[in-house]
């Protein structure tokens, strides 16, 4: 297996058969000599009975599991977990936790378990809270983390050490982690957050310090493609229910009734699609991918008179991020931008329900009964559920193995079911439901809407999905000997 060289920030190992590794960074690719210890887990009571704990150090994790029998191996990532010698003495490790960007359910679970892995299994008894977000390193006090401390913290929602949009000063960060002596920054948030883990790490670098730098992917719109699905997605998709739920309530109970349900995902519709698909309840759901129309022949106002003449009643599902291009069109509205450059946009769930209000007034052909719910902010406070809470206790374990075994510059992240390593640059690769895809086609019917696509449009969506995407670009390069 043969070393490649390429762009800077890559680390790509090519075997045979089309093998490729998307490895993470090592100290020991810009700090040779470092002494290694041998792995206290070793004489851990619980651990040390694990017939195989420890990983093997070429074990790696396919990105694609469905191939055929001459298809080449693919691209791998290095395999998350416990190694035999580890790059830090106990005593030595000083490490700091930092939650960036919106809530997700979990995010305490996850401080909790990197705060008990770390104590737990490795000794560490240094551990900082950094409060605010990035512009905490530089702004705020840090709070000391102990086992007793977070012991009861995954019971509750949001972040104990709180979150910030924007404050992102590498410069800044950097000099705090280098003054205050931390040599481990858990770094907690989704893909902007991830953008200013991967300069941390590059700045690190350049620096030649021995500090690991370790992201742990949070999403509740589970729109990171490479992993499986992001921490607190399920958690939110369960709580929907609730929402979607009381608006059936509600619109079953009165003449004509519509509930109009508003859920988050601002620019992937994974939280609207699954949480249809489970209620059952639903009988439109609408996503930033798939374009939809109000007036005409196919749109949403015949299909809504249609429904309401059927069954008395529907519930629509709407993800924050769909029909926004109709809303700029209609409202004219500015763009305005949070403070860490997001896009921030209009309200569709007010928008929708004064456009279908408004519709039936003008054409007073019937009454219409609309409720709009509106849980987002609901949805995202709660703590996480119990298969969340052991999935980020797997995910911060696998952050507290790999720094200690003197990886660094990488996110942690579920692939095909297996936990891994992935390079930062990865993380910026968006998930998003693919319209021609059959998942998408399940929602189709079970709700029976309208597609609302035109040839054109499923053209479009079709050729979107043919398109080589990063990895088949890299994987075409290597295949050519670019790297
Ligand atoms: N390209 C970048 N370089 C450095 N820092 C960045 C970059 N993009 C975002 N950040 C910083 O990361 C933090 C979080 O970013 P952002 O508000 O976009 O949330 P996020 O991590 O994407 O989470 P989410 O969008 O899921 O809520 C902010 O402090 C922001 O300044
Ligand atoms: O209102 P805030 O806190 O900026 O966050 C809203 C955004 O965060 C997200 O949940 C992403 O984390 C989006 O779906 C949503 O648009
Ligand atoms: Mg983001």
């Amino acid at each position: 297996m043969g070393q490649l060289g390429g762009k800077a920030d890559l680390k790509v190992v090519k075997g045979d058969m089309g093998y490729i590794l998307e490895d993470v960074p090592h100290f020991t690719d810009y700090l040779p000599d470092l002494p290694t210890y041998s792995n206290p887990l070793q004489d851990h009571p619980a651990y040390s009975v694990v017939t195989q704990y420890f990983v093997d150090v070429d074990d790696t994790v396919p990105q694609k599991i469905v191939v055929h029998k001459d298809s080449p191996r693919g691209v791998h990532f290095r395999r998350a977990g416990a190694r035999q010698r580890v790059y830090f003495e106990s005593d030595d490790v000083l490490a700091c936790i930092v939650t960036c960007g919106g809530l997700c359910p979990g995010l305490n679970t996850v401080i909790r378990e990197i705060v008990c892995g770390l104590s737990h299994m490795y000794g560490v008894n240094r551990i900082l809270g950094i409060e605010g977000g990035y512009r905490g390193f530089y702004a705020r006090n840090t709070m000391p983390l102990t086992p007793k401390f977070v012991n009861d913290i995954h019971k509750r929602g949001g972040t104990i050490l709180g979150t910030s949009r924007g404050g992102h000063d590498t410069m800044k960060i950097v000099d705090n982690i280098e003054d205050r002596g931390i040599n481990q920054v858990y770094i907690i948030g989704g893909d902007g957050t991830q953008r200013g883990a991967s300069v941390i790490f590059e700045e690190i670098q350049r620096r030649g310090l021995k500090v690991a730098v370790v992201g742990i992917p949070k999403t509740i719109d589970n729109d990171i493609a490479v992993i499986d699905k992001s921490f607190g997605f399920d958690t939110a998709v369960e709580e929907a229910q609730r929402a979607i739920n009381a608006a059936h309530v509600e619109a079953a109970s009165i003449e004509n009734g519509i509930g109009l349900v508003k859920l988050m995902g601002r620019y992937s519709g994974f939280i609207a699609m699954y949480a249809t698909l489970a209620s059952r309840d639903v009988d439109c759901c609408l996503i930033p991918e798939s374009p939809f129309y109000l007036e005409g022949k196919g749109g949403l106002f015949e299909y809504i008179e249609k429904r309401l003449k059927e069954n008395g009643h529907m519930v629509i599902v709407v993800a924050e991020g769909a029909g926004q291009d109709l809303i700029a069109e209609s409202l004219r509205s500015m763009q305005h931008e949070d403070a860490s450059g997001n896009k921030l946009l209009d309200d569709v769930g007010f928008w929708l329900s004064q456009k279908i209000k408004d519709h039936f007034t003008r054409k007073q052909m019937m009454v219409i009964n609309l409720k709009y719910i509106d849980p987002t902010y609901m949805i995202r406070a709660i703590p996480s559920n119990a298969s969340d809470n052991v999935y980020c206790t797997l995910l911060a374990h696998s952050a507290v193995h790999g720094a200690m075994a003197g990886y660094t510059g990488f996110t942690v992240g579920l692939v095909n079911g297996r936990h891994t390593y992935i390079p930062f640059h990865r993380m910026t690769e968006t998930n998003k439901v693919v319209i021609t895809d059959r998942m998408w086609a399940r929602v189709l019917s079970s709700t029976n809407q309208p597609s609302f696509l035109c040839a054109k449009d499923i053209e479009e969506a079709k050729m979107v999905e043919q398109q080589p995407t990063q990895l088949l670009d890299e994987q075409k390069s290597l295949d050519n000997g670019c790297h």
